[in-house]
């Protein structure tokens, strides 16, 4: 498929507004499909801080749902990225997650909720 210059641009800017980016189906509240729940889960279950997470809606742009898979070289829907780099799917992520990378991973990219502020709502 021929990837715009205007589809790969919007990709560029949706990878560049947060340090976690997910593509999904559906949204973090409402998921459309169990590999997308899945993998909110599991970012949740990491303590991923909201303010550096943003998901991107796949169901409702055909072109980005296309796109992201030419732009990653990767044929399904979820798709993480870290700090601009391209992770992988709800497999990938569901591995890390066990091997305790997933944790590395987000912390390196200081994208976890800071472990005072934890403590703070638990009070
Ligand atoms: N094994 C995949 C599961 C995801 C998957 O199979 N996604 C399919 C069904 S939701 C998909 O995106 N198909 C292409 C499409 O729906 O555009 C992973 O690790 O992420
Ligand atoms: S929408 Fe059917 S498996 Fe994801």
């Amino acid at each position: 498929m021929y990837l715009s210059t205007e589809i790969r641009r919007a990709i560029e800017d949706a990878i560049e507004s947060a340090p976690v980016v997910l593509f999904m189906k559906g949204t973090p509240e409402f998921p459309k499909c169990g590999f997308s729940r899945a993998t909110i889960g599991l970012l949740g279950n990491q303590g991923v801080d909201p303010a550096k997470f943003a998901a991107y809606n796949v169901l409702e742009d055909p072109e980005l749902r296309e796109g992201i898979k030419e732009f990653s070289e990767w044929p399904t829907i979820p798709q993480l990225y870290v700090n601009k780099e391209f992770i992988g799917g709800c497999d990938v992520i569901t591995s890390m997650a066990r091997s305790g990378e997933l944790a590395d991973l987000l912390e390196e990219a200081q994208a976890l909720v800071p472990e005072e502020e934890e403590e703070t709502k638990d009070r």
